[in-house]
């Protein structure tokens, strides 16, 4: 599979609950504003899943992609991956895997307390807790979070490196939207577990789609769009 960054669609439904973050840039742009020049610390990458880095890799820099990670295995794991950039600058980290249903398989963001993200995202948002994985060497750990399987569904890549409370949000980053049942029920929960309410649930003014905003104790913003509404407004 070709990586064309440029085609990357702002939103892109990952699998049945998880709508990747959308992102600022050339595709969802608020009016008037056509630089994000500050992406900040706290937002990691894009993870696709492709079956051959090195081949994606060298049709990326065939069509003037910006590769800043050459293809090799992880540092501390066996893994194949590469990290390029968009031309907004958005990471992409490009991992080998076999033949994927969700090719746009990670969104990677960095927390201050990885227990608590893995609490609030499992209470909050229904999430289990899918892979944790420590790397004393490099000083992080990793929390994958999601709704089914990695490989078969998009996770949300928590990353705690040691010692780190806060990060720069920038001005780029937007959102994760997720597709819960009830938007009423998942904005209780996120109060009862410390997230904010910043869009108490109801519908849109005009669309009838019943959504709900919130961000996590570390300030990222995720939108719950009632998911029958959702698939109401495909049709
Ligand atoms: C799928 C998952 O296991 C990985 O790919 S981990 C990749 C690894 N992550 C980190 O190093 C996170 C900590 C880092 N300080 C950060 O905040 O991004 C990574 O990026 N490795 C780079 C490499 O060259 O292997």
């Amino acid at each position: 599979m070709f990586l064309d960054l440029s085609s990357i669609p702002v939103t892109v439904t990952l699998c049945k609950r998880f709508i990747i973050a959308k992102i600022r840039g050339e595709h969802y742009r608020d009016y008037g504003v056509n630089k994000y020049d500050d992406i900040g610390t706290g937002f990691g990458h894009f993870g696709v899943a492709v079956e051959d880095v090195m081949k994606t890799v060298d049709l990326i820099k065939a069509k003037g992609g910006k590769v800043t990670r050459e293809p090799g295995p992880v540092k501390g794991g066996s893994t194949i991956i590469a990290f390029v950039e968009d031309p907004d600058g958005y990471k992409f980290e490009l991992l080998e895997r076999g033949p994927t249903p969700e090719p746009l398989c990670q969104v990677m963001l960095r927390v201050g307390d990885l227990d608590r993200s893995i609490n609030f995202y499992k209470k909050a948002y229904g999430m289990e807790l899918l892979r944790k994985r420590d790397d004393p060497e490099y000083k992080y750990t990793i929390a994958m979070m999601g709704y089914g399987p990695e490989g078969k569904n998009a996770v949300l890549e928590l990353t705690y490196n040691y010692g780190v409370k806060e990060y720069d949000k920038g001005n780029g980053y937007a959102q994760i939207v997720i597709r819960p049942d009830d938007v009423y029920k998942t904005a209780e929960a996120i109060k009862v577990c410390g997230g904010k309410i910043t869009l108490e649930p109801g519908p849109l003014p005009g669309i009838d789609t019943k959504i709900t905003v919130c961000v996590d104790p570390d300030g990222w913003k995720s939108a719950f769009v009632d998911n029958v509404d959702f698939l109401k407004e495909l049709e």
